[in-house]
């Protein structure tokens, strides 16, 4: 793939869920502590520049828990809805799209990724299943005839596409499709078949989400991971915990803004993925990383995390120091945390503790700070 390419993903949550019943809307029905939609976001962060989920007219306010993706309104049929989250990338420099069903929240990296790297050759990828069952038909409450199966499959999503050539597909299609894919066979683009998964499936039908959950509970990888970090006191005005100046009497020591707890938060991350440490990801013999904000190494980890197919499921830092006193700034830690790592505030904890004046921290040497991290996929 050349290097202007940049890809965004169009998740399409508009439709109703007529078929799942259960009176909400399935995308917005819970999935092992998560909504679909929230897991089908969630699969691409880290996969993609930029994100469109296209919502219900009537459920824009729903934006909210979605941050980072840009959301638009949908239309009548799927297609219109695909339609109308193409358009919003038209006129960006996206030249890749991957339209995906927010209805299929167990999407893994490994499928998005080989859609991706199908893209290199071709026009458009789609993920499918070769049909394994004997196929009939049927009517009347009787078999009726068979039907040859060999070479065919079932469709999946995400279905990925060159933008330009895609978003003209649809405004030239007219009638009822399937799928994206039928829309650009129409246009006469060609579309690659990559392995598609059991677990990508579409939930449909009301039974669809306890095999889901089954999925999730069998198969859920959880790792933990923890960090450790200790600067010393030097001159200065303040100290940079957890992303916030702390008005002080000393500063800490540092290559980069030496933020002792950051530095922790994030060694946790990488720990959990075993992916070594801050020193082996930004160098300290290495003049760039100089007065860094420790923003970038932690938002480095959490893409790694992201990268991975792992989401971050809570974090706990501990401050270990006599002075300053955490408490009243603990808060802004948390939101500052929040916002690095795109989390919701309540999956952060930033906590304090004193040494009762034994050690180097009680001594006023330095701060030490330690951190947890759980990740989840
Ligand atoms: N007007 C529509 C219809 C469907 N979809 C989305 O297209 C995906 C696949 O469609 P489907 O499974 O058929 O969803 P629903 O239309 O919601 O289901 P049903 O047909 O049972 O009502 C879903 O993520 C759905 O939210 C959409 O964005 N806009
Ligand atoms: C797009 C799709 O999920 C590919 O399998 C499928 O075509 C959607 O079909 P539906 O009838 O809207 O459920």
């Amino acid at each position: 793939m050349s290097d202007g390419t940049q890809f965004a993903a169009v998740i399409v949550a508009a439709g109703r869920g007529e078929r799942a019943g259960g009176g909400t809307p399935k995308q917005w029905r819970a999935l092992a502590g998560k909504t679909v939609a929230q897991r089908s976001v969630a699969a691409f962060h880290g996969k993609v520049a930029q994100i469109v989920l296209v919502l219900h007219p009537s459920e824009m306010h729903r934006a909210e828990l979605f941050p980072n993706a840009q959301v638009v309104a949908g239309g009548a049929n799927r297609a219109a809805s695909v339609l109308r989250g193409l358009e919003a990338l038209e006129g960006s420099d996206i030249t890749h799209v991957l339209i995906h069903d927010a209805a299929r929240p167990l999407v893994s990296a490994q499928v998005i990724d080989a859609v991706k790297a199908a893209l290199a050759g071709s026009a458009g990828a789609a993920p499918a299943l070769p049909v394994t069952d004997a196929l009939w038909r049927g009517g009347d409450g009787v078999v009726q005839g068979t039907q040859n199966r060999s070479g065919l499959f079932r469709a999946q999503t995400p279905q990925g596409f060159a933008l330009q050539a895609i978003l003209e597909a649809h405004r030239a299609f007219d009638g009822d499709a399937a799928d994206d894919v039928e829309i650009a066979r129409a246009a006469g683009l060609e579309v690659a078949l990559v392995p598609g998964e059991e677990r990508n499936m579409k939930l449909t039908w009301p039974e669809d989400f306890a095999r889901a959950e089954a999925m999730l509970g069998g198969e859920m990888d959880i790792r933990m991971g923890n960090g450790f970090d200790v600067h010393r006191f030097g001159p200065g005005d303040h100290v940079m915990l957890c992303g916030v100046a702390v008005p002080h009497d000393r500063g800490l020591q540092g290559h980069s803004d030496a933020d002792v707890a950051m530095h922790a938060a994030t060694d946790a991350i990488y720990g959990a993925l075993a992916d070594g440490d801050i020193g082996r990801h930004f160098p300290p013999s290495d003049p760039q990383w100089k007065g860094m904000d420790s923003a970038t190494f932690l938002a480095h980890a959490v893409s790694r995390a992201a990268e991975k197919g792992f989401r971050i499921s809570n974090i706990d830092v501990t401050i270990i120091c006599e002075r300053p006193k955490i408490g009243p700034h603990a808060a802004a830690m948390q939101a500052r945390m929040a916002e690095i790592m795109e989390l919701a505030a309540e999956r952060i904890s930033v906590k304090a503790t004193t040494s009762e004046r034994l050690g180097f921290t009680g001594r006023g040497e330095g701060i030490a700070a330690q951190a947890s991290a759980v990740l989840i996929k």
